[in-house]
């Protein structure tokens, strides 16, 4: 082969590119070049799916998602020039206040090209009041990016995304950004992951950094700083370089030889990941002794065969290395999506669920569509915009969609590609694929959408939303705002699950519950910024919980009559109620009350509402006598509609607790009976306004409300030097438990590991969540800024009756 052919060969970075080190090792000069010069918009139909990647770049905050993303659009050809995250001037992180602030908030979905396949990529925030937005987003995606800072290694919220992509088995490769700065070490970095990035496959070296000493000489033990200059690929044994463009955009590949000083460490490199890879992979081992266990000669093919096998199965996660902001090494990352990511077609089949609930196969074959409502997003010009998840069949503009939860019908109006905050109308979305579709009013997140004559009738598994436990009430300061309020509520609480809204009717205010004091703000900021309404926004406040406590296994029953005249109508029926707790915890007990992260009593919030009422469960008073034991309700609404009127009861009367107004949790409520006085006064009004005011005043003749405080896992890291400093702290002043005191040691003779030059160790405990409002800076000053934290809702805990005392002295004000 001539060398101009092996040039042109080399073009597209796999396959040939690969036998140049083992057929030939001559020094030769390879360019990549940018693959597309103009913007391209690739339509859904145009690659068949295995050539589909939906993947998401996932890490801790700050580790340069951003910046990452900004460079595969520029060089796929998406954008004439590169986004800067200081600047303001990104695609992903379109919104004023993620620009303002430099941080992602939203996840943002762009498609494009590379190396012939399509890749929906997804950005996903790295801060913990915006977990849902990557929980959506992940239960969607085939694989994974996880970005990773080489200074800081794995932090507390990698470990947080780490363990949510572990929930759903998205395979994932790992990408060690930020090389260029002081203190990066790849060695130390994959040495974290091996040791803090659990319940998922090992890491694999696949990269080796080059970087420029005083001498101008190749070095380096696997670390980076600001002499970074490119890395060696260790499957192809070539050494990348991108300095011959400003903005990295051509990447020269040159074969490692003897004469380069980083020769012996990147054959270390490769024997290491030939090992691994043979613990992990039997056909590798073949390949090797085919090779007479020459790591050398192991054809580059046959590796990446292998790490595709092993990212596939989830035993193995390719690991790079560069730094996006000096626009090295994004390309081989976008390779590697290609490469080593799965495809829609090999993933398993999502689970589903028919109507009585059996298991339901949902095929990517099957020709009726079946697509997940994922995310909604609020245009002003189309409305709601439903993004979904296709999973099998094709959705086209027009279609009559049918939501397997509700029955409700809805016509897809208008099928969109969305690019970020722009979109372009498509005429369908075929199986494997993500888009946003317009006209679906009544669609929520989570939601099944199936074809109107689709047989199967089944229903994925839906996304878990987490209980808010930060609350903030908001006053409209003109009669206009108060107008504008409450529209403009519905559209972000759609927007954004995880915002809870709710209405004090004592107080007269809206209260709006989130995760975090972050997430409040930034719902407060759009609130006026997007919706127009001007709103005085009081103090955030922990969300606590209302219960009854009861003296097991007594319960509370009550029957209650309904008889009220209003506006010269009279309304009347009578209901029978009883409660009792879904979990027998007392105060004092450690045990705390969850809740359920799945099914109808995390959609209770923690309450479990039966009302499964049969005909003979109804009582029908005076005329209508017993007809063969069976009340006559024929003249009634149906008895369906006179349940779900209970329900919608229950669940306005549990929403607000007796003691502050809280929501109450951990009861479960039975409706045992009803009356019914004539079809005129027993309505389905009457029996919501009935179970409502039943429960209620049952709440209240047991006199026992206690509140109930958010307790969380928290994750502390630090240096081994502050981990006496932080238990002190944890258990003394914040009324906290240790859980226990890991440490993060690595083997010196691991050839992945590069100088610990100093050790962390992560302190785990529980902490009530009052105790932890501001903890970020307190850590940093009992740190000198070296430690980082994540939490989560571990349950919620009865308080102590001084601490209850307080809290209620401070909410009512007396
Ligand atoms: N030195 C250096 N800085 C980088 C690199 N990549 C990103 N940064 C900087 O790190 C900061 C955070 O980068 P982002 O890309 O916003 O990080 P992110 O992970 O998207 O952040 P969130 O979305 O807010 O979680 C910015 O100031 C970037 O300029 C890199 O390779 N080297």
């Amino acid at each position: 082969m001539t060398v101009a052919a092996l040039r042109m060969s080399l073009q597209v970075p796999r396959g040939p590119a690969n036998s140049i080190f083992s057929s030939c090792r001559m020094s030769v000069l390879i360019t990549q070049k940018r693959h597309f010069a103009t913007p391209v918009k690739p339509q859904p139909a145009a690659v068949g799916v295995d050539r589909i990647r939906n993947i998401g770049i996932i890490a801790h905050i700050d580790a340069g998602k951003t910046t990452t993303t900004e460079r595969m659009l520029y060089y796929v050809g998406y954008t004439k020039r590169i986004g800067e995250v200081d600047q303001g001037s990104t695609v992903t992180d379109f919104l004023k206040p993620e620009r303002e602030r430099g941080i992602t908030i939203t996840s943002a979905c762009i498609p494009f090209s590379w190396r012939q396949h399509r890749i929906n990529l997804i950005d996903t925030p790295g801060h913990v009041d915006f977990t849902i937005e990557v929980e959506r987003s992940m239960r969607v995606l085939d694989g994974a990016v996880c970005v990773l800072d080489a200074v800081a290694g794995v932090e507390a919220q990698t470990e947080t995304v780490w363990r949510q992509a572990n929930r759903y088995g998205v395979p994932r490769i790992a990408f060690v950004n930020k090389m260029d700065r002081n203190g990066a070490s790849l060695g130390r970095t994959v040495a974290s992951m091996g040791k803090r990035l659990t319940g998922w496959g090992r890491p694999l070296v696949c990269q080796w950094p080059v970087v420029r000493d005083g001498t101008s000489k190749l070095s380096g033990p696997g670390s980076g700083g600001p002499a970074f200059e490119g890395v060696v690929d260790v499957v192809t044994m070539e050494i990348l370089d991108w300095h011959q463009e400003k903005t990295g955009s051509v990447v020269t590949r040159k074969p490692i030889t003897t004469d380069d000083s980083l020769y012996t460490e990147v054959h270390a490199a490769r024997e290491a990941l030939v090992e691994a890879l043979s613990d992990i992979d039997e056909k590798i081992v073949d390949a090797f002794i085919e090779c007479d266990g020459d790591h050398l000669k192991l054809p580059a093919a046959e590796l990446r065969n292998a790490l595709r096998r092993v990212t596939l199965s989830g035993k193995g996660i390719p690991v790079f290395c560069g730094a996006s902001f000096k626009n090295i090494g994004v390309q081989p990352v976008l390779d590697a999506v290609v490469d080593y990511l799965p495809s829609p077609a090999d993933r398993p089949a999502p689970h589903a669920v028919g109507p009585n609930g059996t298991e339901v196969p949902c095929l990517l074959s099957d020709k009726n569509v079946c697509a997940l409502a994922f995310k909604i997003t609020q245009d002003a010009k189309r409305g709601p915009l439903v993004f979904v998840r296709v999973y099998s069949g094709a959705l086209e503009r027009g279609m009559t969609l049918v939501n397997s939860k509700s029955g409700t019908k809805e016509r897809a109006s208008k099928v969109l590609q969305m690019y970020a905050d722009d979109y372009e109308e498509i005429e369908h979305v075929t199986a494997g694929n993500i888009a946003a579709v317009s006209g679906l009013k009544e669609t929520r997140t989570g939601d099944t959408l199936l074809s109107s004559r689709d047989p199967r009738k089944l229903c994925l598994d839906t996304i878990t939303i987490p209980p808010p436990v930060f609350v903030r009430s908001c006053e409209p300061v003109t009669s206009v705002d108060e107008r504008a309020l409450a529209p403009a509520l519905k559209a972000l609480g759609r927007e954004d699950p995880s915002i809870h809204i709710s209405y004090d009717e004592e107080t007269g205010q809206t209260l709006l519950s989130g995760m975090g004091e972050l997430h409040l703000e930034i719902t407060a900021d759009r609130l006026e910024e997007v919706h127009r309404v001007n709103c005085k926004m009081g103090k955030v406040q922990i969300s606590y919980r209302e219960t009854v406590h009861f003296t097991s296994p007594q319960k509370f029953s009550e029957t209650f009559t309904y008889d009220k005249q209003t506006f010269g109508k009279r309304s009347k029926v009578r209901v029978s109620l009883h409660i009792e707790p879904v979990l027998n915890v007392d105060p004092g007990d450690e045990e705390l009350i969850s809740i359920a992260s799945t099914g109808q009593q995390h959609a209770n919030g923690g309450n479990e509402i039966i009302c499964n009422l049969k005909r003979s469960d109804f009582v029908v008073a005076g005329v209508d006598t017993l007809a063969g034991g069976q009340p006559n309700l024929s003249p009634y609404a149906p008895i369906l509609e006179m349940q779900a009127a209970i329900k919608a009861g229950i669940v306005g009367a549990l929403g607000r607790g007796p003691l502050l107004g809280f929501p109450l949790t951990n009861l479960r409520v039975t409706c045992t009976a009803v009356k019914l006085f004539g079809p005129e006064l027993s309505t389905p009004a009457a029996l919501r306004a009935a179970a409502s005011t039943c429960l209620q005043s049952l709440i209240r003749t047991a006199d026992a409300t206690k509140l109930l405080e958010p307790i969380m896992d928290i994750s502390v890291r630090v240096p081994d030097k502050y981990v006496g400093t932080i238990t002190k702290d944890v258990s003394g002043t914040r009324r906290g438990h240790i859980v226990s005191l890991g440490a993060d040691h690595q083997d010196a003779d691991d050839i992945t590991a590069g100088e610990d030059d100093y050790a962390h160790r992560t302190v785990e405990a529980t902490v009530p969540l009052a105790q932890l409002v501001g903890y970020a800076s307190a850590l940093r000053g009992l740190t000198a800024g070296t430690g980082d934290f994540t939490m989560a809702l571990k349950g919620y805990g009865y308080m102590q009756a001084d601490s209850q005392a307080e809290v209620v002295q401070e909410i009512r004000g007396y």
